[in-house]
């Protein structure tokens, strides 16, 4: 299959008394273009799944395809190359380096894959227009609000053309209009790109712009219940 799927993924952390089971037994999958949202608290598990999910931890046990290729049969340079070509994350706190502008910043994917100069001018403008930052460009991230930090963080997620987006509380730090912003023009990316993509809140709203939406309640994925009242 094309997109992202997790099967039978479990992980845990710690030993003996300190035993944590984070994921017991995870299925979980989202197809190019489809935005599947997961719901859960706070320590229910949803940044170890999206960590399994992006290659940057491996599963106690269980299996992760992307595009169809099995993530845990690779060895870590052939996990690496597969992260950097194929799968774009996206942090709750933005992750852009301070010392560098919005363009800069959305440029580095594409200077890690050592994309022909020309190239990447024109992505990164097309990515900062894509985000509507193309006037904010030569900014560094502390002369740009929230929003627009979260706006770059996603241009640069975008820029070397991912199959997969992995996106941990993207709207946690932001004020819900904001939050909303963002999450819109998200949604509007994963359609228009063909990205499979991955979402963890714990916002209800959020949620309601998912494709689809499952809970994750300590390590297991659930159905979500109906709301009170519906
Ligand atoms: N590196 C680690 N070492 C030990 N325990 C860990 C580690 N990472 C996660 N855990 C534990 O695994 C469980 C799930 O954590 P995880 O960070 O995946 O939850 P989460 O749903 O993302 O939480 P939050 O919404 O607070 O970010 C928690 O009980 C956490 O304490």
């Amino acid at each position: 299959m094309t997109g992202v799927r997790g099967t039978g993924l479990t992980r845990s952390y710690g030993t003996g008394a300190t035993l944590v089971h984070a994921l017991r037994g995870v299925d979980v999958h989202a197809e190019p273009g489809e935005l599947v949202v997961v719901r859960g608290r706070s320590g229910s598990g949803k940044t170890s799944l999206l960590h399994v999910l992006g290659g940057l931890e491996r599963p106690d046990s269980g299996q992760v395809e992307v595009d169809g290729v099995d993530l845990t049969a690779l060895r870590p340079d052939q996990v690496l190359e597969l992260r950097r070509t194929r799968i774009a994350y996206v942090f709750q706190a933005f992750g852009l380096i301070p010392v560098l502008s919005a363009a800069e910043n959305v440029e580095v994917p594409l200077r890690v894959l050592r994309t022909d100069p020309a190239e990447r001018d024109r992505r990164v403008a097309d990515a900062l227009a894509a985000v509507g930052l193309e006037r904010h460009a030569h900014q560094r991230p502390a002369e740009l609000s929230g929003g627009q930090q979260q706006r770059v963080a996603i241009a640069r997620a975008l820029v070397h053309r991912p199959t997969v987006l992995l996106a941990d509380e993207p709207t946690g730090q932001l004020d819900s209009g904001t939050a909303a912003v963002v999450m819109d023009l998200l949604v509007e990316l994963v359609h228009g790109h063909g990205v499979a993509a991955v979402v963890t809140t714990h916002d209800p709203l959020m949620a309601e712009r998912a494709d689809r939406l499952v809970e994750l309640h300590s390590g297991e994925l659930r159905a979500p219940r109906p709301a009170a009242g519906a």
